[in-house]
């Protein structure tokens, strides 16, 4: 007896069942570590090749939704699509016949697995995919189910084996491990397709919820116009009907997502919801959560204890429980990272939080207002913003609508806003009725936040206490909002475009300040020269800070910067930063 040959043999034995679990165990770190196990296929196939010698693996999936035709009609295989091949080509042309298609209906329709000794011979040479050329080879093709032990099947999972060098003694081992692999896949396809299906059921109940409460705010008018809220000006049925539903959840502690355009007003509504409620004697604390960094949020939020980071040299409470009793407005809500929505989820579900290193957990007693002016439907549905946090915060959604839409409200606000600059500027300026209805025609993408700085510009500059249309910038085609409403919907503006030079525009820091109404400089000549490059850096600048009020942190968001990048421009172009 030759023992040599006997124990090479069985080191080769040996040799292969290692190279098998090897494949194994990379397949399954493949499958179960990928959010995708479609899209890994290719390497998983690849995997079978390298490890075990099998060739042309392929993977053909019911298209989805075509399980219950399968079911009714069993003499029927549905269409099935080639979701992933070893070369990872999508499936189109050739590669659709990378699993014969008698095979694939065979599996199909079974459930059980199929073993072809010889394709060539059993199926004939259109059976074997493009590069295999006349070679013999065998092929394994396995079910996946929908369930372990379901006769449902999802997909058929296959490969190829070169008869060469004695290759059939290898399908009892290629079946089993075929079968492995089917079996992890399962589980990864059932999953993913559960969490699409949830996905789906969220966004879509999200959008409901939307679609009702905007439905709400432009259904028909109420029928008695609601008493004013504080702070808020506007008289449209529009307006009237989000005053109706601040006033109705007022009086509740339940979270409310007040979404809409920048400057439609949230701010303005989280603080009259807060002055309705019986919290109106404690705190309103309000955070803007793109302005901060991650950190700084946490211990804005949460507080610090003294010592836990470099520069914390005392302990501070945060805004969590500044608002005890209260009411605290997260603003921008939409663009916190995951790592934080994790860190919020855990006070809104538990009401407990330790400030940031502390260990004493701390309760508190707050209500939550959140805005936003993101679509986070979407964000939930890509993956960016919790579900869960999403049904947390967005239980009541009121949508603010934008000035465009209601433009009845214009005139009130113009008076109402140019009161409230007079009075804090101490003059006794008054808008001509011509400016009103110039005013009326405009579309103020930046809402009434534009509005706002509009009139505090025209006030400021204009000669007379009596400010007249002629008075405004878009009278003398020097309104940046007309032309970036053009820009906006490719279509021209009511009120003019964009002046073909440099714009004149009334910033603080470039034109004379609002103390020297009585001799404001008159509208200058506009020469047609172009802006060079930094002038029109500065004019984009000053645009961006006035659609974003002002506020840096915003108008870094509109430009594409970091603050610390917006706050070297300003410096650099000697953009002075102040409030009118
Ligand atoms: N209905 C209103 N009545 C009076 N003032 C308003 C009204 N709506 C908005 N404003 C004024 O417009 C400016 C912008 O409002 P606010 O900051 O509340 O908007 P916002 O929607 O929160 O904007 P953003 O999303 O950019 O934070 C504020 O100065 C506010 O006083």
């Amino acid at each position: 007896m030759d023992t040599s040959a006997a124990g090479s043999g069985a080191v080769a034995e040996r040799g292969e069942e290692y190279l098998t679990l090897d494949a194994l165990c990379e397949i399954a770190k493949l499958l179960t570590g990928a959010s995708d196990p479609i899209a890994c296929m290719p390497a998983v196939f690849g995997v079978l090749g390298a490890f075990m010698g099998l060739r042309h693996g392929a993977l053909a999936l019911l298209q989805e939704g075509a399980q219950a035709e399968t079911v009714r009609n069993a003499r029927h295989v549905n269409p099935y699509v080639i979701a992933a091949t070893a070369s990872g080509v999508p499936a189109a042309g050739a590669e659709a016949r990378a699993i014969p298609a008698q095979v694939a209906r065979h599996v199909f329709r079974n459930g059980v697995s199929l073993v072809s000794c010889d394709i060539l011979e059993e199926f004939g040479a259109e059976a074997l995919p493009p590069g295999l050329g006349d070679s013999r080879q065998a092929l394994v093709a396995v079910p996946i189910r929908d369930q372990a032990n379901s006769p449902f099947v999802l997909g058929v999972l296959c490969a190829y084996r070169s008869l060469k060098d004695n290759g059939a003694r290898y399908l009892d081992t290629d079946l089993r491990v075929l079968n492995m692999v089917a079996a992890v896949l399962e589980q990864s396809i059932r999953f993913r397709r559960l969490v699409a299906r949830d996905r789906d059921r969220i966004v879509q109940e999200a959008r409901e919820a939307i679609r009702v409460a905007a439905e709400a705010t432009a259904g028909p008018p109420v029928e008695a116009p609601a008493e004013a809220l504080e702070g808020v000006i506007g008289s449209s049925p529009a307006i009237q009907r989000v005053i109706g539903q601040i006033r109705k959840v007022a009086g509740t502690h339940t979270p409310v997502l007040l979404r809409g355009e920048s400057g439609t007003g949230k701010e303005v509504f989280a603080r009259a919801l807060h002055a309705l409620s019986e919290r109106r004697d404690k705190a309103f604390i309000k955070v803007n959560c793109a302005a901060l960094s991650q950190s700084l949020l946490e211990s804005e939020l949460f507080g610090h204890e003294k010592g836990s980071f470099t520069g914390a040299v005392q302990q501070k409470k945060g805004r969590f429980e500044m608002a005890e009793g209260g009411t605290l407005f997260l603003d921008e809500i939409g663009e916190i990272s995951l790592e934080f929505q994790a860190k919020l989820l855990r006070i809104l579900q538990e009401g407990e939080f330790e400030r940031v290193g502390g260990t004493r957990t701390l309760r508190v007693d707050v209500r939550l207002v959140t805005a936003t002016n993101k679509d986070l439907e979407r964000a939930v549905a890509n993956g960016t913003f919790r579900a869960d946090l999403y049904f947390r915060i967005c239980v009541v959604p009121i949508v603010l609508p934008p000035l465009r839409d209601r433009k009845e409200d214009i005139g009130l606000l113009a008076q109402g806003l140019l009161e409230r600059f007079n009075k804090r500027n101490g003059m006794k300026k008054k808008l001509h009725p011509s400016a009103v209805a110039a005013l009326a025609q405009c579309n103020f993408p930046g809402n009434v936040r534009e509005l706002e700085n509009c009139i505090a510009r025209v006030a400021a500059l204009s000669p007379e206490t009596v400010i007249h249309a002629d008075d405004l910038a878009c009278h003398h085609d020097h309104c940046l909002s007309a032309d970036l409403w053009r820009l906006q919907t490719g279509t021209a503006s009511p009120v003019g475009g964009l002046a073909q030079g440099p714009l004149e525009l009334p910033v603080l820091g470039s034109r004379p300040p609002a103390a020297a109404p009585s001799a404001p400089p008159p509208p200058p000549a506009v020469p047609s020269a172009p802006l060079d490059g930094e002038a029109a850096e500065r004019e984009a600048l000053i645009e961006a800070m006035e659609r974003a009020g002002w506020v840096q942190a915003k108008a870094a968001r509109l430009r594409g910067m970091t603050p610390r990048q917006i706050g070297y421009a300003l410096k650099k172009y000697n953009i002075r930063v102040e409030k009118f």
